[in-house]
């Protein structure tokens, strides 16, 4: 999977910050580098519209006053209203540097352009409920804004929402991209992200889901070699039936779908077998060729869904499971590089509740179970057990729909039989599911993502 842009906590921006200082950056440098980063994005924007900034007691303030200074300098009318007094030296020196006047933030009158810079990673608590009041009031009536590396009152780390948010349409990550940028409900206070490099150096362990790059077959591939994957059926026809569907969309080579009723639906190129009794289902999966199998959706949860359960989990094949295989299962049954699909029900059923944000919970639970987590929501954190985080954020929340989950799943698991990496399969199978329903548009429903994969896959070849 290709690397995206980093996401670091605060503590880690901390860190990084420190070992720039410890190898002789200039502290007070690196403010006036961000503050730069940020002038810049707005003034190629904004041109000179008239702004008012709000700057905060510690270093995102003094983030603040240095883009004050900067756009003042290219002759926009800026003025600049302050809580509290500069705590830290880089902001006090920030503040030493702007040559105009300071107004109060609880009397300030409104401008064209908002900027936030009250609060950054340093928020340690809710604004006051007046100040958060003022921001909301005077954001609400700017008809731009921006958020300076965070939207106050959002926590760094988890994405909460620590006192009231406004809506901002443009926030400036510093440096590199934190949690609340990417998780809910945080994630839905920001129309547009762009992130400032600064030269903050940062691993990737932790990124941002990129759009993947996928390959076409090429002349000697041939239905096996491009992937065969099983879809195991259960007590609900259409689940398995929408997944296998997917799994048939999803670049792999061929699809079976192991049904427990028989009965042929769906597509033709889908190959129906009667897999009703745990011995067929047995004899189906015992298949050197099978390159991916996919149980879970529409399984069931008696004893017969379990028996079934259990004969896939022997089968020895890459395995992905989801719906109601994830609420059969229990942690110490979990294979080896499987990968699982829980929603927010089906984590907590499943890992119990883990302390951290949604970042730390995936990652605990993908350390733990040995398995790939795709931990589902309008936020889908990918985890795998070595470490590696992928998050994907701002997918339609039209996908919250019956079936969307079975389709996710047969993607998961086709990509899974043509990469035969379960990471990489992971990410790319969640970011075309998210581009399958940004082009279905408003109301659709599960099948008509069906229609509109190959379109999302042929964006990625
Ligand atoms: N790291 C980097 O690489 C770089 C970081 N940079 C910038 O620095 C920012 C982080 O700066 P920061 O650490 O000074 O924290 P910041 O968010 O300004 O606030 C802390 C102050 O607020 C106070 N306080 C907290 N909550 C409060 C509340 N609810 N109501 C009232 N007060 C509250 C808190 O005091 P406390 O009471 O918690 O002791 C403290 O005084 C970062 O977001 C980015 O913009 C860039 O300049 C360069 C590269
Ligand atoms: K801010």
């Amino acid at each position: 999977m290709t690397a995206g842009t980093p996401i670091l906590t605060a503590a880690q921006m901390r860190d990084a910050e420190q070992a720039l200082f410890d190898a002789g950056v200039d502290d007070y440098g690196l403010m006036e580098k961000a503050g730069a980063a940020a002038a810049e994005i707005i003034w190629r924007a904004g041109g000179h519209r008239d702004t008012l900034l709000l700057c905060g007691p510690g270093n995102n303030g003094g983030d603040g006053f240095v883009i004050a200074r900067l756009l003042r300098g290219r002759g926009v009318p800026v003025r600049v209203a302050a809580l509290g007094t500069s705590g830290t030296v880089s902001s006090r020196r920030a503040l030493a540097a702007w040559d105009g006047p300071v107004e109060d933030l609880a009397t300030a009158a409104p401008a064209t352009q908002l900027v936030d810079a009250l609060f950054g990673t340093g928020l340690s608590r809710g604004l006051d409920p007046a100040v958060a009041a003022r921001l909301c009031e005077l954001t609400g009536a700017a008809s731009r804004s921006y958020a300076i590396d965070l939207p106050s009152g959002v926590e760094t780390d988890s994405g909460a929402l620590l006192s009231a948010v406004p809506h901002f349409g443009v926030c400036i990550a510093l440096g590199a991209l934190k949690p609340a940028h990417l998780l809910y409900p945080a994630a839905d206070y920001v129309a547009r992200l762009v992130c400032a490099d600064i030269g903050i150096p940062a691993s990737d362990r932790v990124h941002r889901l990129m759009p993947p790059r996928l390959r076409a077959p090429g002349a000697a591939d041939h239905k096996y070699a491009r992937g065969l994957v099983a879809v195991v059926g259960g007590a609900m026809t259409g689940a398995s039936l929408l997944a296998a569907q997917a799994a048939a969309r999803s670049g792999a080579g061929m699809v079976r779908r192991l049904a427990a009723d028989g009965l042929r639906h769906g597509a033709d190129a889908i190959v129906t077998q009667d897999a009703g009794t745990v011995e067929a289902l047995g004899c189906s999966l015992d298949d050197g060729r099978l390159a991916s199998v996919l149980v879970g959706p529409g399984l069931g949860r008696d004893a017969v869904a379990r028996a079934r359960l259990d004969m896939v989990l022997g089968c020895g094949h890459r395995l992905v499971l989801d719906a109601d295989a994830l609420t059969l299962i229990g942690i110490e049954e979990i294979p080896d590089g499987a990968i699982l699909t829980p929603h927010e029900g089906e984590f907590v059923r499943l890992f119990g509740d883990l302390p951290g944000s949604k970042i730390d919970r995936a990652r605990a639970a993908a350390a733990r179970s040995g398995a790939v987590i795709i931990y589902k929501g309008a936020d889908s954190v990918i985890a795998a057990p070595d470490g590696r985080v992928a998050v994907a954020s701002g997918a339609s929340h039209w996908l919250s729909t019956a079936g969307t989950g079975d389709v996710l799943a047969g993607l998961v698991a086709g990509r899974l039989a043509v990469t035969g990496d379960a990471f990489a399969a992971a990410g790319e199978a969640v970011w075309l599911h998210g581009d399958a329903a940004r082009r279905a548009g408003a109301a659709f429903i599960a099948d008509d993502l069906l229609a509109t994969l190959p379109a999302a896959i042929a964006a990625r070849l």
